[in-house]
């Protein structure tokens, strides 16, 4: 990508050989005649750099010098004998100066070697407040909740013990069972998840026990389970309130006795893994209304990790957002910032969808800000007015009068939409089972299809 220029020079031939020269050496340039002029052009795009000619225009005073020198390097030509003109500058932010006239190559040199100084050091920005943590853990943030959860994960992931992990979706437990695998002695073997919504019920059990050859019709092939294939590793059961209830009892007895079989064996085999299991959803709730077995969630809960929602630590959501932007799917060359107006909104959001939910808007926003180089608030897409907006409520308009199925259609469809398509956010609003929502989605996608 060009790297861009705002050239602020009184003076009208030098604005046109200065942005010639830097045009050959591939700069793209927008040059300007005073201070106004260049903020008009600030306001609307995020060059790299921006040169300032000595004498600076009269409009160009102390504080509108400090205010871009914070957002952006600014180098400084000034005359023969413009010491204090320079000196002047650097109090005020600038990066460097150069003595007029100026060596072409020594000019292109010096922007070059200032932007990528400004790139390094918004890199060594970043790291530095993620290192701050003795080892970078794969957990960002530095509120004191998370720094509590990170000394708890330390803690038990020393230990065999079974973890139950829980919290709002998007919240991170799948990068908490993560967290917990690499802390522990067996890091070094595998970490199997298991999502256990998206497993078929049929072929549940096979997949996690494994089955020998003929154990049932197309079992043509012993296979072993995702439990054999974790072994010295952690298995990590993800949703795990949506396990079939057969499958609840075999998974008691691999908790209490280390002990499984295959399906179609009469053989038990020790079950060398340590597990991990996470749910957005109230067990102890399913456990009263029988929907999931009580001694199944004894066993779970000897070691309950609770990850805090992000409206109830707003202090990791500047170190998360510094994240996003420098580990997006786009350029690695340009790291973004986030403006102070921009990321004040993202720490008043109260973050329905959590961390998944600000990754995916900063990196929407790094889309939407084009080539500059600033996130501002006008690139974040926040579904609802900052902090604790009343809810939205439901509106759904028919041009006839619907049928049930019809209704059923359309509020799944405006869920789907609000939640940005997080299908355990939505399961949960309808106070329904993700597995059951999974079939309700199926069943709409059949009628979208009959009726295209
Ligand atoms: N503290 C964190 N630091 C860095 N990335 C994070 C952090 N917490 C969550 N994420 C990221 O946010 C996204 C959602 O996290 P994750 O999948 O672990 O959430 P979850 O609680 O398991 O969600 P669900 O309940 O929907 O399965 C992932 O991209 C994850 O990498």
């Amino acid at each position: 990508m060009t790297d861009h220029i705002l050239l602020v020079s009184v003076d009208k031939e030098a604005r046109r050989d200065l942005s010639e020269t830097l045009s050959r050496f591939g700069y793209q340039v927008s040059a300007v005649a005073d201070g106004d002029g260049a903020q008009g052009l600030l306001s609307s795009d995020a060059p790299d750099l921006i040169l300032l000619d000595d004498p600076w225009p009269g409009d160009l005073d102390a504080d509108r010098m400090e205010a871009w020198a914070q957002d952006l390097p600014i180098l400084v030509l000034c005359g023969e004998d413009g010491m204090e003109v320079a000196l002047q500058a650097l109090r005020l932010g600038a990066s460097e100066f150069l003595a007029k006239p100026v060596d072409p190559q020594e000019l292109a040199g010096a922007v070059r070697r200032i932007i990528d100084n400004v790139l390094l050091y918004r890199r060594g920005e970043f790291y530095t407040s993620v290192l701050r943590h003795e080892a970078p853990s794969l957990l960002v943030g530095e509120s004191a909740p998370l720094l509590r959860l990170l000394a708890d994960l330390k803690a038990v992931a020393a230990t065999e013990a079974t973890v139950l992990i829980l919290g709002e979706s998007g919240v991170g437990k799948e990068k908490v069972a993560q967290e917990i695998h690499r802390l522990s002695p067996r890091a070094e073997g595998p970490l199997v998840a298991v999502d256990c919504c998206s497993l078929p019920e049929t072929l549940f059990e096979s997949e996690l026990f494994g089955h020998e050859r003929g154990a049932f019709t197309g079992a043509a092939q012993r296979k072993p389970g995702l439990i054999e294939q974790a072994k010295d590793g952690t298995l990590f059961l993800d949703e795990i309130g949506e396990i079939p209830a057969p499958i609840q009892a075999k998974l008691l007895r691999v908790l209490e006795t280390k002990r499984f079989r295959r399906l179609g064996s009469a053989t038990d085999l020790k079950a060398e893994v340590r597990i991990v299991a996470a749910t957005n959803r109230d067990l102890d709730g399913m456990a009263q209304r029988g929907e999931f077995r009580q001694d199944l969630l004894y066993r779970l809960n000897s070691f309950v990790v609770d990850v805090p929602p992000l409206r109830e630590r707003r202090e990791d959501i500047p170190p998360l957002v510094r994240y996003f932007l420098a580990h997006h799917g786009q350029s690695k060359r340009i790291v973004k910032r986030a403006s102070a107006s921009a990321m004040q909104q993202l720490v008043a959001y109260d973050w329905p969808g959590n961390v998944r939910e600000l990754r995916n808007i900063v990196e929407r926003a790094i889309i939407l800000s084009g080539n500059k180089l600033k996130v501002d608030p006008e690139h974040l897409t926040l579904s609802r007015t900052p902090a604790s907006a009343p809810d939205d409520g439901v509106t759904l308009r028919f041009d006839h009068e619907p049928t049930l199925a019809e209704i059923e259609r359309s509020y799944l469809k405006l869920l789907l939409e609000r939640h940005e398509g997080h299908r355990s956010a939505v399961a949960r609003a309808l106070g329904i089972g993700e597995r059951t929502l999974y079939r309700l989605l199926a069943d709409l996608k059949a009628s979208s299809e009959a009726t295209e």
